[in-house]
Protein backbone atom coordinates (compact mmCIF):
# COMPACT_ATOMS: atom_id res chain seq x y z
CA UNK A 1 0.00 0.00 0.00
CA UNK A 2 1.18 3.37 -0.77
CA UNK A 3 1.46 5.84 2.08
CA UNK A 4 -1.28 7.94 0.63
CA UNK A 5 -3.62 4.66 0.62
CA UNK A 6 -2.64 4.25 4.41
CA UNK A 7 -3.71 7.51 4.89
CA UNK A 8 -6.64 7.21 3.03
CA UNK A 9 -7.90 4.14 5.04
CA UNK A 10 -6.90 5.85 8.57
CA UNK A 11 -9.35 8.60 7.49
CA UNK A 12 -11.88 6.59 7.14
CA UNK A 13 -11.08 5.30 10.71
CA UNK A 14 -10.83 8.56 12.27
CA UNK A 15 -14.06 10.21 10.62
CA UNK A 16 -16.19 7.44 12.65
CA UNK A 17 -14.63 8.79 15.72
CA UNK A 18 -15.81 12.93 14.06
CA UNK A 19 -12.41 13.41 13.00
CA UNK A 20 -11.76 15.49 9.81
CA UNK A 21 -8.23 14.37 8.99
CA UNK A 22 -7.65 16.72 6.08
CA UNK A 23 -8.86 19.84 8.22
CA UNK A 24 -6.48 18.48 10.64
CA UNK A 25 -3.66 19.01 8.31
CA UNK A 26 -4.22 21.82 6.95
CA UNK A 27 -4.12 23.33 9.96
CA UNK A 28 -0.86 21.56 11.39
CA UNK A 29 0.81 23.66 8.41
CA UNK A 30 -0.29 26.57 9.74
CA UNK A 31 1.83 26.32 12.88
CA UNK A 32 5.27 27.32 13.70
CA UNK A 33 7.45 26.10 16.36
CA UNK A 34 10.82 28.02 16.99
CA UNK A 35 13.69 26.20 16.52
CA UNK A 36 16.74 27.11 19.01
CA UNK A 37 19.65 27.93 17.54
CA UNK A 38 21.85 26.84 20.31
CA UNK A 39 21.48 23.02 19.56
CA UNK A 40 23.89 22.98 17.29
CA UNK A 41 26.57 24.22 19.25
CA UNK A 42 25.88 23.42 22.86
CA UNK A 43 25.16 26.81 23.51
CA UNK A 44 28.89 28.05 22.25
CA UNK A 45 27.40 31.37 20.82
CA UNK A 46 30.40 33.03 18.70
CA UNK A 47 32.25 35.49 20.89
CA UNK A 48 35.27 33.71 22.15
CA UNK A 49 35.84 30.52 23.66
CA UNK A 50 32.26 29.14 23.94
CA UNK A 51 32.29 27.77 28.05
CA UNK A 52 29.30 27.87 28.98
CA UNK A 53 28.29 29.30 32.73
CA UNK A 54 24.83 30.14 34.38
CA UNK A 55 24.19 26.73 35.75
CA UNK A 56 23.24 25.11 32.69
CA UNK A 57 25.05 22.32 30.95
CA UNK A 58 25.67 20.38 27.64
CA UNK A 59 27.06 17.26 27.94
CA UNK A 60 28.64 14.89 25.34
CA UNK A 61 31.42 15.46 23.25
CA UNK A 62 30.04 14.21 19.50
CA UNK A 63 32.04 15.39 16.67
CA UNK A 64 30.93 18.14 14.22
CA UNK A 65 29.67 20.55 16.43
CA UNK A 66 29.23 24.11 14.24
CA UNK A 67 31.99 26.45 14.96
CA UNK A 68 31.20 29.11 12.47
CA UNK A 69 27.95 31.31 11.57
CA UNK A 70 27.89 29.64 8.35
CA UNK A 71 28.40 26.08 9.33
CA UNK A 72 25.57 26.73 12.05
CA UNK A 73 23.37 27.72 9.11
CA UNK A 74 24.01 25.00 7.10
CA UNK A 75 23.28 22.94 9.90
CA UNK A 76 19.83 24.45 10.35
CA UNK A 77 18.89 24.45 6.67
CA UNK A 78 19.72 20.45 6.80
CA UNK A 79 17.71 20.36 10.10
CA UNK A 80 14.53 21.96 8.26
CA UNK A 81 14.34 20.18 5.17
CA UNK A 82 13.92 17.08 7.19
CA UNK A 83 10.88 18.57 9.54
CA UNK A 84 7.39 19.36 7.86
CA UNK A 85 6.13 22.68 7.95
CA UNK A 86 7.81 26.21 7.72
CA UNK A 87 8.85 27.25 11.36
CA UNK A 88 10.93 29.84 12.98
CA UNK A 89 14.77 30.07 14.15
CA UNK A 90 14.84 31.04 18.39
CA UNK A 91 18.13 33.33 18.60
CA UNK A 92 20.54 33.64 21.23
CA UNK A 93 22.56 37.28 21.52
CA UNK A 94 25.92 35.50 21.84
CA UNK A 95 25.13 34.73 18.10
CA UNK A 96 25.91 37.88 16.87
CA UNK A 97 27.97 37.87 13.48
CA UNK A 98 30.52 40.68 13.51
CA UNK A 99 32.93 42.02 10.72
CA UNK A 100 36.56 41.30 11.09
CA UNK A 101 37.66 43.08 13.99
CA UNK A 102 34.52 44.36 15.20
CA UNK A 103 33.57 42.78 18.08
CA UNK A 104 31.03 45.08 20.86
CA UNK A 105 29.72 44.00 24.49
CA UNK A 106 26.42 42.95 25.05
CA UNK A 107 25.49 45.98 26.40
CA UNK A 108 26.67 47.98 22.78
CA UNK A 109 24.89 45.00 20.22
CA UNK A 110 23.11 46.48 17.61
CA UNK A 111 20.58 45.24 14.29
CA UNK A 112 23.56 45.40 11.90
CA UNK A 113 24.89 42.35 14.16
CA UNK A 114 22.33 40.22 13.48
CA UNK A 115 22.02 41.65 9.72
CA UNK A 116 23.30 37.76 8.66
CA UNK A 117 20.43 36.06 10.63
CA UNK A 118 18.19 38.84 8.98
CA UNK A 119 18.96 37.58 5.58
CA UNK A 120 19.45 34.31 6.29
CA UNK A 121 15.79 34.03 7.82
CA UNK A 122 14.48 36.11 4.79
CA UNK A 123 15.61 33.72 2.47
CA UNK A 124 13.86 30.73 3.55
CA UNK A 125 10.57 32.88 4.61
CA UNK A 126 11.51 32.04 8.07
CA UNK A 127 10.54 34.14 11.19
CA UNK A 128 12.97 35.62 14.34
CA UNK A 129 13.07 34.81 18.18
CA UNK A 130 15.31 36.38 20.45
CA UNK A 131 16.91 35.86 23.82
CA UNK A 132 19.24 38.63 25.49
CA UNK A 133 22.42 36.56 27.07
CA UNK A 134 22.65 37.07 30.27
CA UNK A 135 25.34 34.35 30.81
CA UNK A 136 28.75 33.47 29.84
CA UNK A 137 29.98 36.48 29.97
CA UNK A 138 32.65 37.65 32.60
CA UNK A 139 29.98 39.96 34.24
CA UNK A 140 27.62 36.87 34.24
CA UNK A 141 29.75 36.01 37.32
CA UNK A 142 27.65 36.21 40.17
CA UNK A 143 24.26 38.09 39.81
CA UNK A 144 22.90 40.27 36.75
CA UNK A 145 19.52 42.06 36.83
CA UNK A 146 19.43 41.31 40.33
CA UNK A 147 22.92 42.26 40.81
CA UNK A 148 24.09 44.52 44.54
CA UNK A 149 26.84 46.17 41.81
CA UNK A 150 25.01 48.95 40.40
CA UNK A 151 27.47 49.10 37.07
CA UNK A 152 26.95 45.35 36.44
CA UNK A 153 23.49 45.66 36.66
CA UNK A 154 23.21 48.44 34.31
CA UNK A 155 25.52 47.24 32.05
CA UNK A 156 22.72 44.38 31.59
CA UNK A 157 19.98 46.83 31.66
CA UNK A 158 21.48 47.57 28.59
CA UNK A 159 22.01 44.29 27.49
CA UNK A 160 18.55 44.00 27.77
CA UNK A 161 17.58 47.71 25.98
CA UNK A 162 19.96 46.69 23.18
CA UNK A 163 17.53 43.08 22.78
CA UNK A 164 14.15 45.22 22.66
CA UNK A 165 15.95 47.04 19.79
CA UNK A 166 16.91 44.16 18.06
CA UNK A 167 13.72 42.31 18.06
CA UNK A 168 11.77 45.01 17.07
CA UNK A 169 13.97 45.11 14.02
CA UNK A 170 13.78 41.25 13.46
CA UNK A 171 9.73 41.49 13.41
CA UNK A 172 9.95 44.60 11.26
CA UNK A 173 12.12 43.00 8.50
CA UNK A 174 10.68 39.64 8.43
CA UNK A 175 6.98 40.83 8.77
CA UNK A 176 6.14 38.54 11.60
CA UNK A 177 6.38 39.07 14.96
CA UNK A 178 9.19 38.36 17.26
CA UNK A 179 8.91 36.81 20.91
CA UNK A 180 12.09 38.19 23.23
CA UNK A 181 12.30 35.70 25.89
CA UNK A 182 14.43 37.26 29.17
CA UNK A 183 16.05 34.28 31.41
CA UNK A 184 18.70 35.12 33.78
CA UNK A 185 20.44 32.54 36.08
CA UNK A 186 21.04 34.44 39.42
CA UNK A 187 20.28 33.00 42.34
CA UNK A 188 22.22 31.78 45.03
CA UNK A 189 23.90 28.48 46.27
CA UNK A 190 22.88 28.22 49.65
CA UNK A 191 20.08 29.64 51.73
CA UNK A 192 20.10 33.49 51.33
CA UNK A 193 19.63 36.37 54.09
CA UNK A 194 17.89 38.70 51.70
CA UNK A 195 15.63 37.71 49.02
CA UNK A 196 13.85 40.68 48.74
CA UNK A 197 16.56 42.88 47.73
CA UNK A 198 17.84 41.33 44.78
CA UNK A 199 14.00 40.66 43.66
CA UNK A 200 13.20 44.35 44.19
CA UNK A 201 16.41 45.13 42.15
CA UNK A 202 15.34 42.29 39.12
CA UNK A 203 12.00 44.01 39.17
CA UNK A 204 13.56 47.80 38.97
CA UNK A 205 15.72 46.07 36.07
CA UNK A 206 12.73 44.89 34.16
CA UNK A 207 10.74 47.66 34.79
CA UNK A 208 13.96 50.17 32.93
CA UNK A 209 14.42 47.65 30.35
CA UNK A 210 10.98 47.87 29.05
CA UNK A 211 10.36 51.72 29.95
CA UNK A 212 12.28 52.20 26.26
CA UNK A 213 9.13 51.76 24.77
CA UNK A 214 9.24 49.37 21.99
CA UNK A 215 5.87 48.34 19.64
CA UNK A 216 3.69 45.39 21.44
CA UNK A 217 2.58 44.64 18.00
CA UNK A 218 6.26 43.21 16.63
CA UNK A 219 7.33 42.08 19.85
CA UNK A 220 6.19 39.58 22.13
CA UNK A 221 8.51 40.32 25.70
CA UNK A 222 8.22 36.93 27.76
CA UNK A 223 9.83 36.07 30.84
CA UNK A 224 10.91 32.85 32.11
CA UNK A 225 11.33 31.69 35.70
CA UNK A 226 13.28 28.78 36.99
CA UNK A 227 13.56 26.45 40.22
CA UNK A 228 17.31 26.06 40.58
CA UNK A 229 20.36 25.62 38.51
CA UNK A 230 23.64 24.33 39.12
CA UNK A 231 25.01 26.19 41.55
CA UNK A 232 22.22 28.44 42.46
CA UNK A 233 20.41 25.33 44.32
CA UNK A 234 18.73 27.12 47.69
CA UNK A 235 17.06 30.42 45.55
CA UNK A 236 17.01 31.79 42.24
CA UNK A 237 15.83 35.26 42.08
CA UNK A 238 13.39 35.09 38.89
CA UNK A 239 11.05 32.38 40.49
CA UNK A 240 7.83 31.48 39.26
CA UNK A 241 5.69 33.46 41.26
CA UNK A 242 7.89 36.63 40.83
CA UNK A 243 7.71 36.11 37.02
CA UNK A 244 3.98 35.37 37.02
CA UNK A 245 2.88 38.44 39.04
CA UNK A 246 5.44 40.77 36.93
CA UNK A 247 3.94 39.40 33.24
CA UNK A 248 0.36 39.75 34.73
CA UNK A 249 0.97 43.38 35.88
CA UNK A 250 3.06 44.41 33.10
CA UNK A 251 0.96 43.01 30.50
CA UNK A 252 4.23 40.98 29.06
CA UNK A 253 3.93 36.88 28.06
CA UNK A 254 5.25 34.15 30.47
CA UNK A 255 7.48 31.67 29.72
CA UNK A 256 7.25 27.91 31.03
CA UNK A 257 9.66 25.89 30.21
CA UNK A 258 9.17 22.33 31.37
CA UNK A 259 12.56 21.41 33.07
CA UNK A 260 12.14 24.65 35.54
CA UNK A 261 9.91 23.67 38.12
CA UNK A 262 9.84 20.57 40.29
CA UNK A 263 9.84 17.18 39.53
CA UNK A 264 6.19 16.05 39.95
CA UNK A 265 4.77 19.79 38.49
CA UNK A 266 3.74 19.48 35.02
CA UNK A 267 3.31 22.63 32.36
CA UNK A 268 0.63 21.03 30.75
CA UNK A 269 -1.59 21.48 33.60
CA UNK A 270 -1.06 24.89 33.77
CA UNK A 271 -1.24 26.21 30.08
CA UNK A 272 -5.25 26.29 30.48
CA UNK A 273 -5.00 28.65 33.75
CA UNK A 274 -2.53 30.87 32.41
CA UNK A 275 -4.56 31.37 28.91
CA UNK A 276 -7.41 32.60 31.27
CA UNK A 277 -5.63 35.21 32.30
CA UNK A 278 -3.17 36.16 29.73
CA UNK A 279 -3.64 36.52 25.73
CA UNK A 280 -0.18 34.60 25.05
CA UNK A 281 1.48 32.33 26.45
CA UNK A 282 5.64 31.43 25.36
CA UNK A 283 6.73 27.34 26.48
CA UNK A 284 10.17 25.79 25.87
CA UNK A 285 9.28 22.83 25.29
CA UNK A 286 12.44 20.43 26.55
CA UNK A 287 12.87 16.79 28.56
CA UNK A 288 13.87 17.75 31.69
CA UNK A 289 15.86 13.84 33.54
CA UNK A 290 15.90 14.34 37.10
CA UNK A 291 16.88 17.55 36.76
CA UNK A 292 16.38 20.53 33.86
CA UNK A 293 18.94 18.53 31.86
CA UNK A 294 17.53 19.79 28.53
CA UNK A 295 17.63 16.33 26.76
CA UNK A 296 16.01 15.98 23.45
CA UNK A 297 12.16 16.48 23.19
CA UNK A 298 10.56 12.93 22.63
CA UNK A 299 7.58 12.18 21.65
CA UNK A 300 6.20 11.09 25.06
CA UNK A 301 3.66 11.71 27.66
CA UNK A 302 4.08 15.62 28.55
CA UNK A 303 5.02 15.93 25.32
CA UNK A 304 1.96 14.97 23.91
CA UNK A 305 -0.09 16.32 27.58
CA UNK A 306 1.24 19.59 26.35
CA UNK A 307 0.33 19.82 22.88
CA UNK A 308 -3.34 18.28 23.53
CA UNK A 309 -3.57 20.98 26.27
CA UNK A 310 -2.68 23.84 23.34
CA UNK A 311 -4.84 22.38 20.87
CA UNK A 312 -8.44 21.28 23.55
CA UNK A 313 -7.76 25.36 24.47
CA UNK A 314 -8.22 26.02 21.25
CA UNK A 315 -4.66 28.52 21.37
CA UNK A 316 -3.11 27.32 18.62
CA UNK A 317 -2.10 31.03 18.03
CA UNK A 318 -1.93 32.04 21.65
CA UNK A 319 0.48 29.92 22.68
CA UNK A 320 4.33 30.75 21.42
CA UNK A 321 6.21 27.32 20.61
CA UNK A 322 9.66 27.05 21.23
CA UNK A 323 12.10 24.09 22.01
CA UNK A 324 15.10 24.30 24.47
CA UNK A 325 17.30 21.49 24.86
CA UNK A 326 21.16 20.74 23.91
CA UNK A 327 22.59 17.50 23.65
CA UNK A 328 25.98 17.28 23.02
CA UNK A 329 26.35 13.31 23.09
CA UNK A 330 24.57 12.71 19.98
CA UNK A 331 24.77 14.01 16.22
CA UNK A 332 23.25 17.44 17.29
CA UNK A 333 21.42 17.43 13.56
CA UNK A 334 19.67 14.57 14.40
CA UNK A 335 18.96 15.77 17.80
CA UNK A 336 17.25 18.65 16.41
CA UNK A 337 15.16 16.90 13.55
CA UNK A 338 13.39 14.52 16.40
CA UNK A 339 12.83 17.16 18.92
CA UNK A 340 11.31 19.46 16.10
CA UNK A 341 9.58 16.27 14.22
CA UNK A 342 8.23 15.04 18.03
CA UNK A 343 6.75 18.28 19.06
CA UNK A 344 4.87 18.77 15.22
CA UNK A 345 4.15 15.03 15.73
CA UNK A 346 2.28 15.78 19.18
CA UNK A 347 0.58 18.53 17.68
CA UNK A 348 -1.09 16.26 15.17
CA UNK A 349 -1.61 13.84 18.00
CA UNK A 350 -3.40 16.16 20.03
CA UNK A 351 -5.76 17.43 17.01
CA UNK A 352 -6.29 14.01 15.47
CA UNK A 353 -8.31 13.20 19.30
CA UNK A 354 -12.07 13.95 19.27
CA UNK A 355 -11.83 16.46 21.82
CA UNK A 356 -15.02 18.04 21.88
CA UNK A 357 -16.83 14.23 22.48
CA UNK A 358 -13.97 13.61 25.08
CA UNK A 359 -14.77 16.87 26.86
CA UNK A 360 -18.63 15.78 26.75
CA UNK A 361 -17.89 12.37 28.28
CA UNK A 362 -16.05 14.75 31.08
CA UNK A 363 -19.01 16.87 31.89
CA UNK A 364 -21.28 13.66 32.22
CA UNK A 365 -18.75 12.10 34.48
CA UNK A 366 -19.21 9.19 32.22
CA UNK A 367 -15.70 8.23 33.65
CA UNK A 368 -15.55 4.94 32.19
CA UNK A 369 -16.01 5.68 28.38
CA UNK A 370 -13.61 8.29 28.62
CA UNK A 371 -10.85 6.38 30.16
CA UNK A 372 -12.03 3.79 27.56
CA UNK A 373 -11.84 6.21 24.39
CA UNK A 374 -8.89 7.87 25.87
CA UNK A 375 -6.50 4.42 26.00
CA UNK A 376 -8.05 2.75 22.46
CA UNK A 377 -7.31 6.11 20.41
CA UNK A 378 -3.47 5.36 21.43
CA UNK A 379 -3.75 2.71 19.08
CA UNK A 380 -5.77 4.55 16.05
CA UNK A 381 -3.37 4.61 12.74
CA UNK A 382 -2.03 7.88 13.84
CA UNK A 383 1.43 6.63 12.46
CA UNK A 384 -0.31 6.53 8.47
CA UNK A 385 -1.58 10.13 9.01
CA UNK A 386 1.51 11.69 10.20
CA UNK A 387 3.92 10.23 7.46
CA UNK A 388 1.37 11.19 4.81
CA UNK A 389 1.61 14.85 6.19
CA UNK A 390 5.22 14.01 5.57
CA UNK A 391 4.74 13.55 2.02
CA UNK A 392 2.91 15.93 1.68
CA UNK A 393 5.70 18.97 2.67
CA UNK A 394 7.91 16.98 0.78
CA UNK A 395 10.36 15.43 3.74
CA UNK A 396 11.37 11.34 4.25
CA UNK A 397 8.90 9.51 5.98
CA UNK A 398 9.80 7.75 8.85
CA UNK A 399 13.42 6.86 9.53
CA UNK A 400 14.07 7.53 6.09
CA UNK A 401 14.85 11.13 7.28
CA UNK A 402 18.11 9.66 8.99
CA UNK A 403 20.09 8.46 5.87
CA UNK A 404 20.58 11.69 5.01
CA UNK A 405 21.64 12.33 8.29
CA UNK A 406 23.91 9.81 8.27
CA UNK A 407 25.34 11.39 4.69
CA UNK A 408 25.26 14.55 6.11
CA UNK A 409 27.32 13.28 8.85
CA UNK A 410 29.92 11.41 6.41
CA UNK A 411 30.07 14.09 4.20
CA UNK A 412 30.14 17.72 6.24
CA UNK A 413 29.91 17.03 10.14
CA UNK A 414 33.02 14.52 10.27
CA UNK A 415 35.14 17.27 8.19
CA UNK A 416 35.26 19.40 11.15
CA UNK A 417 38.41 18.90 13.28
C1 LIG B 1 19.83 28.84 26.52
C2 LIG B 1 18.46 29.16 27.07
O1 LIG B 1 18.18 30.48 27.10
C3 LIG B 1 18.30 28.59 28.44
O2 LIG B 1 18.25 27.20 28.24
C4 LIG B 1 17.07 29.01 29.21
O3 LIG B 1 15.96 29.15 28.39
C5 LIG B 1 16.87 28.00 30.23
O4 LIG B 1 15.99 27.22 30.11
C6 LIG B 1 17.82 27.91 31.37
O5 LIG B 1 17.62 26.79 32.11
MN1 LIG C 1 14.37 27.50 28.71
Amino acid sequence: MTTKQRYESAREIYKNIGVDTDAVLETLKTVSVSMHCWQGDDVAGFEGDGQLSGGIQATGNYPGKARTPEELMADIDKTLSLVPGTHRINLHANYAIFAPGEQVDRDKLEPKHFAKWVEFAKERGLGLDFNPTFFSHPKADGLTLSSEDESIREFWINHGKACLRISEYFAKELGTSCLMNIWIPDGFKDIPADRLSPRARLKDSLDQILSIGYDKSLVDVAVESKVFGIGVEACTVGSHEFYMNYAAKNNILCLLDNGHYHPTEVVSDKISSMLLFSDKLALHVTRPVRWDSDHVVLFDDETKEIAKEIVRNNALDRVLIGLDFFDASINRVSAWVVGMRNMVKALLYGMLSPNEKLAKLQDERNFTELMMLQEELKLYPFGDVWNYYCELNQVPIREEWFEVVKAYEKDVLSTRK
